[in-house]
């Protein structure tokens, strides 16, 4: 779906009643999430999220077709709401930017996906002999949030119920991976999970009889763009390259500043530092876009001799561009875009074999499938060992120790959940 048919989702007034109709006769459960529906245990939660329009989408989203017929009076519901739907004679530039109402319905501003439990429906125009129609496409997952939800929800349902945090401290290995197209919110979805379980993960840590902690936690943040890694704990050599090894016992060690971090707040303070040393830069969708993947890696120690000690690895991916979003781009910025994009497809073929229980999955095409490599190989678990690169402290589980993860597919637009979800169904 491209932005012109976001564009006529939104403004054409027969796609607005189409919608309208589907929403009358989809009204189930819109907030069931909310109450906590039973989320199946399995290895891989798949969860979906839609944000609210900025300020800019909002203007685009108002903006009347030439050929629309407007109306001074805007659009009010039975209720009284003003959806925001006002059709100015005006071209969208000459107008203030309009405030969203605060009891705008999610699905008539963000109408080019609508969030339902367990399902997200992308809505597609469709052209037909009888006229304008709509297609709804649904998309089965575990959970879904719409443009309402909040960060603390989002963290209660995808890291909080499957108990991400408890399995690393019982020595397995939790994950958690935003994927979506440019601006679609995975950094401010990953940095509310991170800072959520910055605050819930000292609490969580088993202690001894004298009250002492049974574990270590250490820090690591790297910055990946295409196959160049960088320490982002570092300030002082924020721009230097790293090297990523595999060692001969099969894990991978990037050359990363470990740090050890005693409270929430030390934790929080590095998370926040650490994204401020993230690169961005503007972009036709995102005036800060993040122009690569961001892993973010807390390794629970386990003191106790013998004791399993687990591992958090939080990852916020770089965004997908399609040749529209980077049309506008430098030559730079537009090998970025293609080193993104290459490792995101060796991503999705890496969790494409991993589902399907391939006895191969290829993590070393990429750099970035080569640091997943903990969620992909079952067979990478080693005892407990020590860098010889870098200070880092290398706790691994034992043999056939647990893994979860949680897919947090963020979008904007309907048609970028398609390829992610028919990796999870293929
Ligand atoms: N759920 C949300 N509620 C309110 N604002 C949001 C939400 N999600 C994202 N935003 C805002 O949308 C903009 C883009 O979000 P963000 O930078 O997280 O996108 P992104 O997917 O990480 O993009 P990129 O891949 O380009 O880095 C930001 O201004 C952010 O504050």
């Amino acid at each position: 779906m491209t932005m012109s048919t976001l564009h006529t989702i939104t403004t054409h007034k027969k796609y607005r009643e189409l919608l309208a109709e589907w929403a009358a006769d989809n009204t189930d459960d819109r907030n069931q999430y909310k109450s906590g529906p039973p989320i199946p245990d399995a290895i891989v939660l798949v969860a979906f999220r839609t944000r609210p329009p900025n300020d800019g989408e909002v203007e685009l989203f108002d903006a009347p077709l030439d050929d629309e017929e407007t109306d001074d009076e805007g659009q009010v519901d039975d209720a009284g709401h003003d959806h925001g739907l006002r059709a100015k004679k005006q071209p969208p530039v000459t107008r203030p930017v309009p405030k969203i109402p605060a009891q705008r319905p999610p699905e008539v501003f963000m109408c080019g996906v609508t969030a339902r439990p367990r399902r997200m429906v992308v809505h597609v125009p469709n052209m037909t002999w009888k006229g304008a129609g709509l297609l709804h496409k649904s998309y089965p997952a575990d959970v879904c949030f719409g443009p309402d939800a909040t960060n603390e929800e989002v963290y209660d349902q995808t890291v909080k119920t499957p108990g991400l945090i408890e399995l690393a401290v019982q020595g397995g290995v939790a994950c958690v991976i935003a994927y979506g197209q440019t601006s679609a919110g995975k950094t401010y979805s990953m940095m509310g999970l991170e800072l959520a379980i910055a605050q819930d993960l000292f609490p969580l840590l088993p202690v001894d009889d004298t009250g002492t902690t049974q574990f270590e936690v250490h820090v690591t943040f790297l910055e990946l763009l295409g196959n160049k890694a960088r320490d982002l704990m570092r300030a002082d050599e924020v721009g230097k390259n790293i090297e990523i090894r595999e060692a001969e016992t099969g894990s991978v060690y990037p050359a990363l500043q470990s740090t050890q971090v005693e409270s929430a707040k030390e934790l929080e303070d590095i998370i926040v530092r650490c994204l401020g040393h993230r690169r961005t830069a503007q972009t036709s969708r995102n005036a800060k876009s993040s122009r690569s993947h961001a892993i973010l890696t807390i390794l629970l120690k386990n003191k106790t001799p013998g004791g399993a000690g687990g591992e958090i690895i939080l990852v916020d991916l770089a965004g997908s561009e399609r040749h529209a979003d980077s049309k506008k781009h430098s030559a730079a910025r537009f090998q970025e875009t293609r080193d993104n994009n290459k490792s995101l497809l060796a991503l999705k073929d890496c969790v494409r074999a991993h589902v399907s229980g391939a006895a191969l999955v290829p993590f070393r095409t990429s750099k970035l499938t080569l640091l997943l490599k903990p969620i992909f190989d079952r067979k990478t678990s080693r005892p407990e060992t020590h860098c010889r690169h870098c200070a880092r402290v290398a706790t691994y589980p034992g043999r056939g120790a647990q893994r979860k993860y949680t897919w947090v597919c963020v979008t904007v637009q309907g048609d970028m959940l398609g390829p992610m979800v028919g990796v999870f169904w293929s």
